[in-house]
């Protein structure tokens, strides 16, 4: 029986970064010889088995992958059946398709190494076809490694163009695309993982709600790279500089949907496009059945990103009434959870990044909105019972006061 070190640790530890799961194989053993020699099988379908030497290990991956910290647990996966090559051959990119052995001597019968080097994502062979997936992988690879500049080869774009026409992404369950979608989102360049599916033909199948936004026309003067598509890419990087959470991006990315239904006499202004995504948004959320939290975030970055815009206007003054502002910290719950807010700005903020001469204007917008949140939480309960309110009339007053703070707080800051 030999074991070999296969898939993303080799590629990662070639490319001189750092890999968290560390998938092996083993050829010439039987699933029964496995566990005579001590190996625990996890996978009940799938002879997937944990190294003897490692159960700790893994009990502690396991907690530290809850954690969010990162994997580093053993498995191994082992087909009585195959040879090492055989088994190669059946992954997806020549890049994923090395092995090492225990003495650290790479196998690599398919060109890996110099599809590495020289930056390709290049599928092994036709049993690349077999899983749907593979298409969103391959996009999920090219944003990952983006820092890398890594190609599609043209065979492979292809033939991932012929698996999205053929029909059989639509046969991918939701959370296996979500879960791309999402490890997609975590990447320093995610743009880069639609762009890819854009050009195979993948976007308009799975999102084409996003579809939708190519040859949209915005304001020329704040957009003159182009259209409402190519500001969200440029959005949706921004936000991943600025934040690394998923909950930020995916909002980020679908702010504006809406702008993808609005009559065109309404471009390129698109006046009510906020209202008009949320729908969008929700219906995107329930096809992929997303997290609650990343769901709420992305329909209130969505609905209420344009009157955020507007709370300073272009000199820098108070835009909004008083009652406004309220309406807007109680919808995005900022009241309840002023550390969430926060997160709603920063995808504005991204917002901001992606219109030109947008961006100095926000930097006065972000801390100018704490500031009147800041001011609406300024409420103290006691001064008001003390005026005798009672009942229903302690909610009204408790308003009434946040309006006033809010107030003055905009006299303040206009005035000054
Ligand atoms: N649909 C799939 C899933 C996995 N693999 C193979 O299984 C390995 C391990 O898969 P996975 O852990 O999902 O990816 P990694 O390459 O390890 O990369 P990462 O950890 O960055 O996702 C891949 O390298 C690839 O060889 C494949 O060919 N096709």
């Amino acid at each position: 029986m030999q074991i070999f070190l296969v898939g993303g640790a080799v590629r990662d530890a070639l490319l001189g970064g750092k890999a968290y799961d560390r998938d092996w194989v083993v050829v010439g053993a039987t699933p029964e010889q496995m566990l005579a020699q001590g190996y625990q099988q996890v996978g009940k379908d799938f002879p997937v088995f944990l190294h003897p030497e490692t159960k700790e290990e893994y009990a502690l991956a396991r907690t530290e992958r809850k954690a969010g910290v990162g994997y580093h647990g053993f498995e191994v996966f082992a087909d009585p059946n195959v040879t090492l090559e055989e088994d190669l051959i059946r992954r997806d990119l020549t890049i994923n398709a090395m092995a090492q052995d225990t003495e650290g001597k790479v196998i690599d019968p398919y060109s890996g190494l110099e599809d590495l080097q020289n930056r390709i994502l290049r599928h092994v062979s036709d049993a690349f076809a077999e899983d749907p997936l593979r298409v969103l992988r391959v996009a999920r690879f090219a944003a990952k490694l983006a820092p890398y500049g890594f190609e599609l080869a043209p065979e492979t774009q292809t033939l991932m163009t012929d698996m999205v026409a053929s029909g059989e992404l639509e046969d991918l369950t939701p959370e296996r695309v979500w879960q791309e979608v999402f490890k997609a989102l975590g990447t320093q360049k995610p743009s880069v993982f639609f762009e890819v599916l854009d050009k195979v033909g993948a976007v308009e199948v799975l999102f084409p709600e996003l579809y939708n936004l190519h040859g949209v026309t915005q304001p020329i003067k704040h957009h003159p790279e182009g259209d409402v598509w190519i500001h969200t890419m440029m959005v949706l990087d921004a936000a991943a500089k600025l934040s690394p959470l998923e909950e930020v991006r995916f909002a980020a990315l679908v702010h504006d949907l809406g702008k993808g239904i609005t009559p065109k006499e309404l471009w390129p202004s698109h006046k009510g496009h906020e209202k008009a995504g949320v729908p969008l948004v929700q219906a995107l959320g329930s096809r992929y059945r997303l997290p609650k939290k990343l769901q709420i975030m992305a329909e209130k970055v969505t609905e209420y990103h344009g009157l955020i815009h507007q709370g300073l206007n272009s000199e820098g003054l108070p835009h909004l009434k008083p009652q406004t502002f309220l309406k807007v910290l109680k919808a995005c719950t900022a009241l309840k959870n002023p550390e969430g807010f926060k997160d709603i700005l920063l995808a504005c903020e991204a917002d901001a990044k992606g219109r030109l001469g947008f961006e100095e204007q926000f930097y006065r917008q972000a801390p100018f909105w704490l500031g009147v949140l800041d001011a609406a939480l300024r409420i103290n309960n006691q001064e008001i019972l003390a005026t005798g309110v009672q009942g229903a009339e302690i909610a009204e007053a408790i308003e009434q006061a946040r309006v006033e703070r809010i107030k003055a707080f905009i006299h303040t800051y206009s005035s000054k």
